[in-house]
């Protein structure tokens, strides 16, 4: 099965997607490996690989090598520029940051990447990425003119646009680490006009309520990455996913 039937498939039976972000610039590659493996323990449903700042070349591929000798859940490339593309993935979310200021996150890095997506036959899967307040790292990065975290209605502008461009995919991120999570009436507003497209929210999520919260608001995937990223101890791991999977699953 594709990745992203496999995805629209859990959000349809099971409520909510989980999906563990691992940054392969924060650990080793066996590190890395493990906290995928205790995620997994704990009920997560893929594992998307990427970051911001300098996730490419040999740790990038060695990471993805390592991840997939100890799981097997689905491994989805979350690329900060062309650079973070890798034959050892799955899949891609293949994304254009659509309230970037810079072409060069809205369609060059595309452009550059695509070609190389294209020969490695990894599965592409369309994401409008939107970044709102505070944005975090990711938003200075990504040059954002960040959608203040009250302004449910420019996110829906985004979301629709994204949608009539044909993107499948749409990800509201409040940025890693963010000190709070992308707001519930903003999920709510911008589910209602995705209509069946898959909403995806990440940054700042950090336990089940607020998991729960976004779940509840409409988001069918739910992506963390700080809370199991910083404390690496298996065990941890583990019962964190399962406090997040549990929280929004039926
Ligand atoms: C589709 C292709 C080939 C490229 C897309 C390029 C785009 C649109 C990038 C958006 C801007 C950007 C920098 C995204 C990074 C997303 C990401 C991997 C965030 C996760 O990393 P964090 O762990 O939050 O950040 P740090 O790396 O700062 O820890
Ligand atoms: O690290 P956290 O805060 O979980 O954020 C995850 C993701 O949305 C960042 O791109
Ligand atoms: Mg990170």
């Amino acid at each position: 099965m594709q990745v992203e039937e496999y995805l629209n498939d859990i959000a349809e039976r099971e409520g909510t997607v989980h999906l563990t972000l691992i940054d392969p610039a924060s650990q080793s590659p066996d590190e890395a490996a493990e906290i995928a493996f205790a995620a997994s323990q704990g009920g997560t449903d893929a594992i998307m690989v990427g970051g911001s700042t300098g996730a490419g070349g040999v740790l990038l591929d060695q990471t993805l090598i390592k991840i997939k000798e100890q799981t097997d859940k689905p491994t989805i490339l979350f690329p900060g520029n062309a650079a973070g593309v890798s034959r050892y993935a799955d899949a891609i979310f293949f994304m254009s940051l659509l309230n970037s200021r810079d072409i060069s996150f809205v369609t060059t890095n595309q452009a550059m990447g695509a070609p190389v997506v294209y020969r490695s036959g990894i599965e592409p899967i369309s994401m409008a990425y939107l970044i709102v307040e505070p944005g975090g790292t990711v938003g200075w990065v990504g040059d954002a003119k960040l959608i203040p975290k009250n302004k449910a209605d420019i996110a829906v502008a985004y979301a629709l646009a994204g949608k009539y461009l044909g993107m499948h995919y749409t990800y509201l991120e409040a940025g890693s680490g963010a000190d709070e999570a992308v707001r519930p009436e903003m999920i709510a507003a911008v589910k209602h006009v995705l209509g069946d497209n898959k909403l995806i929210v990440g940054g700042g999520i950090r336990d089940g309520a607020a998991a729960k919260k976004c779940a509840l608001a409409g988001a069918d995937m739910i992506v963390t990455g700080t809370v199991v990223e910083k404390n690496s101890k298996a065990t941890y791991v583990t019962s964190k996913i399962e406090e997040l999977v549990s929280a929004i699953k039926n």
